[in-house]
């Protein structure tokens, strides 16, 4: 790669948000991307709300092409200090696991009450019908 090896803080980072400098963070490495902002298909916009943080995320979630991903290499101007901005992407599994555990759990809540609140409307109904039932002789 052509970069020079630099390692960045996410603040230094965060210094450059303009679309006269303009650099991003994606999977640990920093892009100086100024130059490419014009010339993004997907528009400058876009590249700009994703500055000042990692931005691995934004670029995985539009599919962008292996062309796409190629071309990164010609902006690297550094890493990023991990320590400022540990990379989302690895402690991806581990909370979406937290969170389909917590999901599980809820659903079975959701799971027994579906059951439940039928049986007890029907109960409610069987104990109405037995209390107001005219005593037939
Ligand atoms: C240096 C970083 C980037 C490069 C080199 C780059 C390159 C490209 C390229 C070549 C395309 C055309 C489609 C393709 O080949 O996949 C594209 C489309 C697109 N990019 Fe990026 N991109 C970068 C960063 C970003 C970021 C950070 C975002 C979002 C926050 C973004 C959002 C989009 C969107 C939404 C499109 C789709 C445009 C459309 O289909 O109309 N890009 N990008």
């Amino acid at each position: 790669m052509g970069g020079d090896g630099k390692v960045f803080t996410l603040t230094e980072v965060s210094q450059h948000s303009s679309p006269q400098d303009c650099w991003i963070v994606i999977e640990g490495k920093v892009y100086d991307v100024t130059k490419f902002l014009d010339d993004h298909p997907g528009g400058d916009e876009v590249i700009l709300t994703a500055t000042g943080k990692d931005a691995t995320d934004d670029f995985e979630d539009v599919g962008h092409s292996s062309t796409a991903k190629a071309m990164l290499d010609e902006y690297y101007v550094g890493d990023i200090d991990s320590a400022t901005a540990p990379t989302k992407t690895k402690f991806v599994p581990p909370s979406k696991q937290t969170e389909s555990i917590q999901d599980k759990s809820s659903d079975l809540v959701i799971k027994i009450l579906q059951f439940l609140v039928p049986l007890l409307i029907l109960g409610l109904a069987l104990g109405i019908r037995f209390y107001t039932k005219t005593p037939s002789s």
